[in-house]
């Protein structure tokens, strides 16, 4: 959805799925794991699975007037780093050694078939997934992809990266692999007992037709032409025979060709520890070449229905079981798990509420005098109760009052470009690109589907001024960078000495300047914020707030 523009460092829209946000336990982010400034940046908090579709619907797409926006969410990138065992972590969590067990990986495969499969509905077509995880567990790993194979059918294809990244050391993935469950190995899903068979699903076998019926999906590559070309010419073909992490000495009753995938899983990339003297790690790159379509809509087997014991993937599965037989495309298979999130998150929020409230009334009647603001603040019940809602900056007085007093050139546009998260008189003010303006734009035709936890950069930020200071806002450091080029007023350059002394003393004595000049130039400025940027050869800007009284 984001194209390449010219607008500051605009990069292509990426979804990073599952990541460590520590903005509570699961985390969606468009972009990267840690806060960085880019006024690219939307952090979201949605289980993974059910990241919404924000699709607008036939009437009003129709109805909505400015075509060339996007009518859906799509990204050229997604990253599926999801959940795992974290067994390839075992260099360094020592607690892992005690807890191991080569069933560990059981749990996680469904919802890690179910995160990606989002990921791939929410790709662009032709855009690329990357799958990962840092386990080993050919049921985490090689499993899953094949199963995303088999859902998606021709509408995707699995990636031979092998001439990318050539100092990466890599191994093939596996071909085949057993599963084990409570101390036992099995070869195929036939084998499991009928008391586990709805734990022990279908699409964790390298021989499993589907956690689907069958589907005729192999017909998208070639399996005797590419199973035997070695995969990477840092990859000793020897070493295939040693990568089986599963075979438990258990020898296998039928023949090991009919047991094995017959997707091209040697594409999927294995980082081992010993190679390169770093963790374990399993990355599979996958291509969206169309739209999920009918074609690739599997019907649900009934027993994978009675899995899982927490609510989420309970959700998953009513979801799952009304759209049994029916056709889906992309936007219905996002829809349902949408409104199934929504609808969770929703009752979870009530009950958050309730608290709230039953808090805020005790409150108001220790504090009468508080009660009505209050109360007035109870009112106001956003969609995401507990996030406060994005907001455009739409106040033009204070737009052209801050134009204005730092000299911002029209060039670096603010128009759309603003939003705020406060209702009332916005504290912060926080840039953000035309992508993301698209983006939030269309969030709002469709109801807000997206929670956002936090987005672009934030730019200015509103002061308190005793000396009359005629901009109500100053600048914030993360936002200077991007600004910065623009500004053509309250700029000031510091020698070395004379920047020591900005830092060392609250109360500026601006005869004490080594440089008179710059001492001039200081004094002569009005009270607010500027940017005082370090002379000889040093480039980057320093924000210094020189209202204290410059005596
Ligand atoms: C392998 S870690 C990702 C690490 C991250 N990429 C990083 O570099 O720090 C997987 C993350 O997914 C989160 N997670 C677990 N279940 C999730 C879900 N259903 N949706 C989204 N994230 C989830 C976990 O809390 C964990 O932080």
């Amino acid at each position: 959805m984001i194209h390449q523009s010219k607008e500051p460092g605009l990069l292509p829209t990426a979804l990073v799925i599952a990541n460590d946000l520590k903005v509570q336990r699961c985390d969606v982010l468009i972009h990267n794991t840690k806060r960085m400034c880019t006024a690219n940046l939307i952090v979201t908090n949605h289980e993974a699975q059910s990241f919404p579709s924000c699709s607008l619907a036939k009437d009003d797409s129709e109805a909505y007037k400015d075509h060339c926006k996007p009518q859906r969410l799509e990204f050229d990138r997604v990253l599926c780093d999801v959940p795992c065992s974290g067994d390839g972590t075992l260099r360094k969590s020592h607690d892992l050694w005690r807890k191991w067990s080569s069933s560990m990986g059981n749990e996680f495969h469904l919802l890690q078939v179910n995160i990606a499969m989002r990921g791939i509905a929410l790709l662009k077509v032709g855009g690329r997934m990357v799958y990962s995880t840092c386990s080993m567990n050919p049921v985490e790993n090689e499993a899953v992809v094949a199963e995303l194979l088999r859902r998606s059918g021709s509408s995707v294809e699995l990636l031979d990266v092998s001439t990318e990244l050539r100092e990466l050391v890599r191994r093939p993935g596996l071909g085949t692999w057993k599963v084990n469950d409570r101390g036992s190995w099995f070869q195929t899903h036939e084998d499991v007992p009928d008391s586990r068979k709805n734990v022990i699903l279908p699409s964790m076998f390298p021989s499993s037709t589907s956690i689907h019926e069958s589907h005729k999906v192999y017909n998208s590559f070639d399996v005797n032409s590419e199973y035997n070309v070695p995969f990477s010419r840092n990859f000793n073909i020897e070493d295939t025979n040693n990568v089986n992490c599963d075979t438990g000495g258990i020898s296998s009753s039928n023949s090991a060709q009919s047991l094995d995938s017959k997707f091209p899983l040697h594409r999927c990339m294995r980082i081992v520890p010993h190679d390169q003297d770093g963790g374990a790690f399993f990355i599979a790159v996958i291509h969206k070449l169309s739209p999920l379509n009918e074609n690739q809509v599997i019907k649900v087997r009934k027993t994978e229905n009675l899995l899982s014991k927490n609510r989420t993937v309970k959700l998953q599965e009513q979801c799952q079981h009304r759209i049994v037989s029916e056709v889906l495309d992309d936007n219905k298979l996002l829809d349902e798990q949408t409104k199934l999130s929504v609808a969770n998150q929703t009752s979870k929020d009530d009950n958050l509420t309730e608290v709230k409230m039953a808090s805020d009334v005790e409150y108001s009647q220790t504090e009468s005098g508080d009660r009505s603001r209050r109360m007035d603040k109870l009112d106001y019940q956003h969609k995401w109760k507990g996030i406060d809602p994005v907001l455009f900056f739409k106040d033009e007085a204070v737009i052209k009052n801050i134009v204005s007093f730092f000299g911002i050139e029209e060039s670096f546009s603010l128009e759309g470009h603003l939003v705020t998260r406060s209702t009332d008189n916005a504290r912060r003010i926080y840039y953000v690109s035309k992508a993301v303006q698209d983006i939030l734009e269309l969030n709002i035709q469709v109801g807000e589907q997206i929670k956002i936890a936090s987005l672009g950069v934030k730019m200015f930020e509103r002061h308190r001024s005793k000396d009359g200071c005629s901009c109500a806002y100053r600048l914030s450091y993360e936002g200077l960078s991007l600004l910065f080029p623009y500004m053509r007023k309250r700029i000031l350059h510091a020698s070395p000495v004379d920047f020591q002394h900005l830092l060392q003393y609250r109360t500026i004595n601006f005869a004490r300047f080594a440089d008179a000049r710059f001492g001039e130039e200081a004094a002569s400025m009005m009270p607010g914020c500027c940017v005082v940027v370090l002379r000889e050869g040093n480039i980057m800007p320093y924000a210094v707030d020189l209202k204290e009284p410059m005596t």
